[in-house]
């Protein structure tokens, strides 16, 4: 622990994981009785605004890991005493498992103060956003959180936050629906698998946002979909708006698409520097000329939502009447020249800098500027000189880092002896484009920069002045980026409408799907999938699929869970009707690759994903299940899906269950709200050979796969040695009629012992793995009852059973 400035940090790995990330996140958890609940607060060193959330976690602490990815944090904050003298707490160690290339710091307990929390909370709130102390006054461990966060951000920028200036937030985690991050991986929701950049996911295919703040808040919605059905249901309006009314869309487009990143500035605006420095000089200037720039957008983006009539985009627009985007525009242009813009190019965007004050409003500054001017004028002047003096065609360039340089478009022919004169130093080249500068030009540059330092340092003072005037109007523009980003995600979703034809969900009690596609497959296939219906409802709730090998059934179950998402965060979706029942949870469990990086094998991946499912589904959730038990023996991988499959036929959740193991299909007879569907595959012979070929029609049909011995079907395709496949038949056929006769024999038997087998295994598991002993003790009992009830003679025979 190195003690800096009074606070004993220690830092592990300092890699981030995203150049982008910005958030930094503090975390604590109640100790003793309270251990479980789980405080957090995070701020975006981009965006002003701090999340404060508490919840009661299980001991899996899924609900901390999910919001912690869809965080993506920068830097994660903890107690000391969470990992004190080796001996860590299991959050503790499971969250730097999770965030390996995350920083980690740990501070003191002490300034996890919950009084300290709330004092901060006082003074930084701005006022309009003041219903947060009712929400979080007995919510002592957000607030112990924030007072640590606070205290760390302001360590580390230098900066305090000023007074009354903070957007402050709470957020439960209610209205939300929660997806756990391997679904979120497993649906390719914001991160393809394969290909991290290539954007083949579902924000990828969703994302036309124009502004950073739109693109994040589609990402956020993507990964955390409200659940409230007005919610939705007033956004999905406002797309349908947007798509009947082509100009309000694209005069919309317009506006937005000028916005820069509005979170980024408020969050730079409202943090005081503790230290001037010509840097922070120059970018509060920058600043201001943004703020001028994002007001001006106000009344254009007002006219082009006039003739709008839902209730969202109204709202909006009265929103926008707000008469302080007015007083603070006044303020500016009191002070500021009107043409002062925003612009792009380093050279220009110095020059608005450096004229943005009005004249005669400090008349040092209108002299520094003359001298600028002049020093500008005179090192064209001298590079004009120099270009005749050789008779090269030199012009006058800029870049940030060099300043004013000479540039010159010329083949080395046109050089005397192919050189340039000595003059001239720092000479570089690219192509037949000379760069360099002379020991004059260099002197030029150095005055130049301290009369524009001086520019700088009279116009910063001008400008904080006015900022001081304009802090407490300020907030009127959280209401602003608001409003931005949320209709730059509505055109983004409308916009993905007009590529593909989607329809509008409706939400009932129902999840019908006709003809629905997948999203992604269409945008990476260019052309559109082959598209199929999905029916559940609670008499009819679980769904088995089969089907052989690559004849769609993961493509199935995916789409079915991105189609709910889209339709939850207020998308139309890709289908030509559909219906939802609002899902509290989406859970996915599908089979993929060993998790080398866990190292954990396929079974224990398995065992741990669908505990994880068992454990916190409810009647609202919607469950995806593409093959379970790959990971063991046939015998117990039909145990082990029968018995999950039971404990969620007591679910009213919606789940759909693909699988190689036929046997369950059987399961039909004694639930009435199962429904067998396969996937259908024609063979078709070859007209040349009499090879048989597999044709997939991508196409559901009720009832189950007749189709046999597809794996071996499927590996006659691959380039197996014919040999080997024969033999691998004749393998197959001997077992299979073994297997007959035992079935023959002893059918119960053989359930009975599938599900034994199943049940030492759990066992095992829970020994093994860091599981909740409780939840699984009650699944356990559930289990042993039922056997019990069905198989008297194991009860006597074997206590374990
Ligand atoms: N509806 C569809 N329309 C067009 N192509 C599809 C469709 N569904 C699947 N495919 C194509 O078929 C391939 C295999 O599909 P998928 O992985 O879903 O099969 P599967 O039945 O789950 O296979 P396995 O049992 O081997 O896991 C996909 O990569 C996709 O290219």
């Amino acid at each position: 622990h190195t003690p800096l400035m009074g606070y004993s940090v220690s830092s592990s790995s300092a890699v981030s994981a995203h150049s982008v990330a910005s958030v930094i996140v503090a975390v604590v958890e109640g100790r003793g009785l309270a251990r479980g609940e789980v405080g957090m607060a995070s701020i975006d060193l981009k965006n002003p605004e701090m999340i404060l959330s508490q919840f009661a976690d299980n001991t899996t602490y899924a609900k901390v890991i999910t919001k912690l990815k869809i965080l993506t944090p920068l830097e994660i904050i903890m107690s000391n005493t969470a990992c004190d003298a080796g001996n860590t707490t299991k959050l503790f160690s499971l969250v730097t498992e999770h965030f390996k290339n995350v920083t980690f710091t740990t501070v003191q307990r002490k300034y996890f103060n919950e009084t300290k929390g709330l004092e901060y909370i006082e003074q930084l709130c701005a006022s309009e956003f003041s219903t947060i102390f009712m929400e979080v006054q007995s919510k002592y461990y957000c607030l112990a959180a924030a007072a640590a966060l606070l205290k760390y951000v302001e360590f580390i920028q230098n900066a305090v936050y000023a007074p009354k200036s903070l957007k402050v937030r709470f957020q439960g985690s209610e209205k939300t629906a929660m997806i756990d991050s391997s679904s979120a991986q497993n649906l390719e929701l914001v991160i393809n698998n394969r290909d991290t950049r290539n954007g083949h996911t579902l924000l990828g295919v969703l994302n036309y946002t124009k502004t950073p703040g739109g693109s994040r808040r589609l990402r956020s919605n993507i990964l955390e979909p409200p659940v409230d059905a007005e919610t939705i249901n007033t956004r999905l309006d406002c797309v349908q708006e947007l798509l009947q009314d082509e100009e309000l869309f694209f005069g919309l487009q317009a506006v937005i698409s000028k916005f820069l990143d509005t979170e980024q500035l408020l969050s730079v605006l409202v943090q005081i520097p503790k230290q001037d420095t010509v840097k922070t000089a120059e970018s509060k200037i920058t600043n201001l000329i943004y703020l001028k720039h994002t007001l001006e957008l106000v009344e254009p983006l007002k006219a082009a939502l006039r003739s709008c009539n839902t209730q969202l985009l109204k709202a909006y627009y009265s929103s926008l009447e707000d008469t302080r985007f007015g007083i603070i525009l006044e303020k500016i242009t009191s002070v500021i020249n009107d043409d002062t813009r925003y612009t792009k190019g380093c050279l220009s965007m110095r020059t608005q800098k450096c004229y943005a004050v009005k004249p005669n409003i400090n008349e040092f500054l209108d002299i520094a500027r003359r001298t600028y001017t002049e020093i500008v004028d005179d090192i064209a002047g001298m590079i004009t000189q120099l270009a005749e003096k050789y008779s090269l065609p030199m012009k006058t360039s800029f870049s940030s880092a060099r300043g004013f340089f000479i540039q010159m478009n010329a083949d080395c022919s046109i050089l005397p002896n192919g050189q340039l004169p000595s003059e001239f130093t720092k000479i570089t080249k690219m192509k037949n484009t000379y760069s360099f500068t002379s020991a004059d030009l260099i002197k030029m540059n150095e005055r130049c920069q301290e009369s524009l330092r001086e520019i700088y340092h009279m116009t910063y003072l001008i400008v904080c002045k006015l900022l001081n005037e304009i802090y407490e109007h300020i907030h009127c523009l959280y209401k602003l980026s608001d409003i931005v980003s949320m209709l730059d995600m509505l055109l983004s979703f409308a916009h993905a409408c007009t590529l593909s034809d989607y329809v509008r969900p409706e939400f009932t009690d129902t999840l019908a799907i006709k003809q629905g596609w997948h999203p992604i497959l269409e945008k990476i296939a260019m052309e559109k999938p082959v598209s199929n219906n999905t029916y559940l409802t609670e008499g009819n709730n679980f769904v088995i699929i089969t089907g052989p090998n690559m004849s769609g059934k993961s493509t199935y179950l995916k789409q079915i869970a991105l189609c709910q998402i889209m339709a939850q965060i207020g998308s139309y979706v890709p289908a030509e009707y559909c219906s939802f029942r609002i899902a509290e949870q989406i859970f996915t469990r599908i089979g993929m690759d060993d998790d080398i990086e866990t190292n954990a094998s396929t079974f224990m991946k398995e065992m741990k994903e669908i505990t994880y499912i068992i454990q916190n589904a409810n009647d609202k959730s919607l469950i995806i299940i593409d093959e379970l038990g790959r990971g063991t023996s046939a015998e117990e991988g039909i145990g082990i899906c029968y018995a999950a499959c039971e404990y969620l036929l007591n679910l009213k959740a919606f789940t759909l269950f693909a699988t190689h193991f036929l046997e369950l299909c059987h399961i039909d007879a004694l639930y009435p709200n199962v429904e067998n569907y396969h996937f259908e595959v024609q063979h078709v012979r070859s007209s040349t050979g009499n090879k048989e070929k597999i044709a997939y029609s991508y196409t559901l049909s009720k009832g189950y796969t007749e189709e046999k011995n597809y794996g071996l079907k499927a590996a006659e395709v691959s380039s197996l040695p014919s040999s080997i496949i024969l033999d691998a038949k004749e393998i197959t056929n001997h077992i299979a009629e073994q297997i007959l006769h035992r079935q023959k024999s002893t059918p119960e038997m053989m359930e009975q012992r599938a599900a034994y087998q199943l049940a030492m295994r759990l066992v095992q598991t829970a020994r093994n793995s860091r599981l909740d002993p409780g939840s699984l003790r009650v699944y356990l009992k559930a289990l042993k009852k039922k056997y019990e009830a069905s198989c008297p003679t194991a009860r006597k025979n074997d206590k374990q059973q």
